[in-house]
């Protein structure tokens, strides 16, 4: 065999485990086919934080206008977009070479399976006892005449002019934090969702806190609204959906959600279990129905976030499986999650709608930030935090909106995973005052 482990793909679900393992004496290959490092890295959240930055720092400002600011800043898209590659441009090839410098081979192109143990690139073929398919999603694409006028999330986050009109199909991660940016930097932009729903899975109450923000802002949500067809007109591309509904924007963002790179892999060839939707199957080690063949990150059907602290999780999980250093199944920790909205919702644990549902089991406390004075302080009024206890009293959830809802609940998910009590979180000091002082105190 050439290599002991070959990753097909070269984003947080392999680099984090390729490294240990090299590390510990396996040959190790990664094979990628675009730019080094994948989704996070180049075209997801580190590009899309950067862009958001002005934006966060700008909503803080317009709090305290009249208190203590007068004027807000004015926002440049063009000098954002030139600092985000300055950032960002660079990451792909320091990637690289801390897999190179760690004893990782790089293979470069397109790998395809020739049989379970062996992969072609390019017409060479590399033998592996253990493959990771490690290929991420893409952006759905909708299937309606003239969908090849709309951009994705791809696009969105290279855009070096912010266009006047933007329309924004679907009400996911990609759509609210695709609009929070676009419309902080002056973009006239309509929400359409076919639905009633934005950001399902996210405690309601709150995310309709941020509707209503933005509808405030001026974004516009069309909902129940199916586009079926798209059209070039001298107005700009005009979208065309059930009922007579019309729009006309200068630039259409499909944010109808991701599909798993599955695609000309010949995964057929070895009998692999995969969906076109949801993904490859895995048990609960990570392996596929073919023996020798893993997969792990965004590629893989789960019901865990399919966002990058997982995909490292579960990378690292592999390394220390491969390393023999365990046989356990892997035991997801509690994920946060959040969508960069400003405010942010955040989230961890047990969800405030499954709690609400058994009270038998859960009780809740939930907390205005307005009547939090460490929160006027900047003069944040839309904001709260809702906590989940079960019957012993031990917090197994929260969901936070606001402008620190990240650290909140990144600090919240310490006590959910370590299983803190109420006594044991009596111990625990923070800087006064302080964000971590504020949440902990609520515990
Ligand atoms: C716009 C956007 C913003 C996001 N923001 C956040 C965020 O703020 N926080 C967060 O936690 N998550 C965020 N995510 C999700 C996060 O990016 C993914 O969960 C993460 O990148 C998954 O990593 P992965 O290794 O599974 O796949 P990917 O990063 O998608 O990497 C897969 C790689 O495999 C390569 N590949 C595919 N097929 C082949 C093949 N046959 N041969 C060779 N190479 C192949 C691809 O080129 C790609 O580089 C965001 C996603 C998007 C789209
Ligand atoms: N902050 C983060 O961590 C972050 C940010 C961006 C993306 N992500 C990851 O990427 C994933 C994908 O995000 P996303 O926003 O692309 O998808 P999503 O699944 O979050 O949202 C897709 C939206 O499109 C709608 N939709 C689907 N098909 C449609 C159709 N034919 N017509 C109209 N609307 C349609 C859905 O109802 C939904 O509102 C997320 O689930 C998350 O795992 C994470």
């Amino acid at each position: 065999m050439d290599f002991d482990v070959l990753f097909i793909g070269s984003g947080q679900g392999a680099y984090n485990g390729a490294i240990p393992m090299s590390q510990a004496g396996l040959k190790v290959a990664v094979a990628e086919e675009g730019r080094f490092g994948g989704v996070c890295t180049n075209r997801g959240c580190n590009a899309k934080i950067t862009l958001d930055r002005p934006v966060e720092i700008l909503r803080q400002v317009e709090q305290l206008q009249e208190k203590g600011f007068n004027g807000a800043p004015i926002l440049n898209w063009e000098d954002l977009m030139a600092h985000k590659h300055e950032v960002i441009d660079g990451l792909s090839e320091s990637n690289r070479m801390k897999l190179v410098n760690a004893g990782v081979t790089i293979l470069t192109g397109h790998a395809k399976f020739v049989d379970d143990h062996t992969v072609s690139i390019d017409g060479h073929h590399y033998s592996s006892t253990k493959i990771v398919i490690v290929s991420g999603q893409h952006p759905h694409q909708m299937e309606i005449p003239g969908s090849e006028l709309f951009h994705d999330s791809t696009d969105f986050l290279v855009t070096e002019h912010l266009p006047a009109k933007m329309a924004i199909i679907g009400g996911g991660y990609v759509a609210m934090e695709s609009a929070t940016i676009a419309n902080a930097f002056g973009c006239d932009v309509t929400v359409i969702l076919r639905g009633t729903k934005v950001l399902r899975g996210f405690y309601q109450p709150y995310v309709q806190k941020i509707i209503s923000d933005l509808q405030s802002r001026g974004v516009k949500f069309n909902f129940s609204e199916s586009i079926e067809q798209a059209r070039q007109t001298t107005a700009g591309i005009q979208l065309n959906g059930t009922d007579g509904y019309q729009l006309t924007a200068d630039y259409v963002l499909d944010a109808s959600g991701r599909r798993p790179n599955v695609q000309n892999m010949d995964l057929d060839r070895i009998g692999l279990k995969f969906d076109e939707a949801t993904g490859i199957e895995v048990d609960d080690h990570l392996q596929t129905n073919v023996p020798g063949i893993y997969a792990t990150g965004d590629v893989i059907q789960k019901t865990v976030p399919k966002i990058t602290p997982t995909a490292i999780f579960e990378s690292l999980y592999l390394s220390h499986l491969f390393k023999q250093e365990t046989t356990a199944a892997i035991n997801y920790p509690a994920i946060p999650h959040t969508v960069f909205t400003s405010p942010r919702i955040a989230a961890v644990g047990v969800e405030v709608a499954e709690a609400k549902a058994h009270p038998e089991k859960y009780h809740i406390v939930e907390f205005d930030y307005a009547t939090d004075w460490f929160r006027q302080v900047g003069n944040e009024t839309n904001g709260g935090i809702t906590i989940v206890y079960d019957a012993d009293n031990i917090v197994v959830g929260a969901v936070s909106y606001g402008n620190d809802a990240v650290e909140t609940i990144n600090g919240l998910t310490d006590i959910i995973e370590n299983k803190t009590s109420h006594e044991d979180v009596e111990r625990l000091l923070y800087i006064f005052p302080s964000i971590a002082h504020s949440y902990m105190r609520k515990v």
